[in-house]
């Protein structure tokens, strides 16, 4: 067991749908049992980040632990990026993809046993404009489909699907994407581009294969016009990645420019209608906790 004296747990309650009593419980006995100081902070949805930010200030935690889903994670990163501060995740989101990328156990025993332990990865962090991105962005039609399903009554897989249809039918693509690298640009035309820092979404489906997410690099992977429900398949579900409908550049920094407003994501959460995205990146900047 590692040598720290206080720990702060942030919990987002509503994350998930789930209730936290429990794990929160759980979680306080095994810090106490070691006589470390436990602090807890729970998000509101309002104003977190500069809240976050002065319990950090406040209570100088050696590690943070964060219940949520990736957008939890992303509150928190925003947070203490550039501290060098360590981050524990408990996967509670209906959407856990840096969890899944960096291998997090589904077992809360083993989460426990991560959360306290020694062994971390440090995480390359993306700089989209003015946010952070921790594991997968996107520009075209997955962020439609998010935007369209934030705004929908229905939740779940059924409102996804039921919000793919109009989704199809209105959208605008294929999309034009200048990209510009250390002053080349290239022009590309798809119905999406990815901006990738691990392998996976949360669903599974893997886009990235050859991604790593401490490499000091990202992915930019363009999902040409071809078959667009092989495409929408292997966004939602597990199926095996076909590069022959995509094209792949990795680097350290870019600009993406389109002639319209595009729909865009970062880590399954709708930004805005852009134009213009630049990416640089973190390298190693957020250190976590695995197995
Ligand atoms: N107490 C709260 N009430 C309402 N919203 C909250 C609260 N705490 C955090 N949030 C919001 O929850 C979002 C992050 O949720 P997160 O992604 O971790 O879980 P999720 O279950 O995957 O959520 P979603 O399905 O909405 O993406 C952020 O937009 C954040 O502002």
């Amino acid at each position: 067991m590692a040598d720290f004296r206080n720990i702060l747990m942030v919990v987002n309650p509503i994350s998930g749908g789930e209730e936290k009593e429990d794990l929160i419980k759980e979680v306080r006995q095994a810090v106490e049992k070691n006589n470390y100081k436990f602090h807890l902070f729970k998000t509101t949805g309002e104003n977190d980040i500069p809240k976050i930010k002065e319990e950090i200030d406040q209570v100088q935690p050696e590690r943070v632990l964060v219940v949520g889903g990736d957008g939890t994670v992303k509150i928190v990163a925003e947070a203490l990026f550039h501290k060098d501060l360590p981050i524990a995740i408990f996967p509670a989101g209906s959407a856990n993809g840096l969890a899944l990328n960096v291998g997090i156990p589904e077992n809360r025993k083993q989460q426990i046993e991560v959360a306290m332990g020694d062994h971390f990865t440090n995480l390359d962090v993306l700089q989209v404009n003015d946010e952070l991105c921790l594991h997968l962005s996107d520009i075209g039609l997955n962020a439609e489909l998010i935007k369209n399903y934030e705004s929908a009554s229905i939740r779940g897989k059924f409102g996804y699907l039921m919000q793919s249809i109009p989704t199809l039918v209105r959208s605008k693509y294929p999309y034009e994407y200048e990209v510009e690298i250390d002053g080349k640009v290239y022009n590309h035309k798809g119905i999406m581009l990815a901006i990738a820092n691990c392998q996976k979404y949360g669903t599974g489906a893997k886009i990235n294969p050859e991604g790593r997410h401490d490499d000091g690099k990202f992915e930019i992977v363009i999902f040409k016009n071809l078959d667009i429900t092989e495409i929408l398949g292997t966004l939602r579900e597990d199926v095996k990645f076909n590069p022959d409908f995509a094209e792949t550049i990795s680097t350290e920094q870019a600009i993406i420019s389109c002639k319209t407003p595009i729909a865009f994501q970062i880590d399954g959460e709708f930004i805005e209608n852009t134009q213009k995205i630049e990416v640089k990146i973190a390298e190693k900047s957020l250190k976590i906790a695995v197995k």
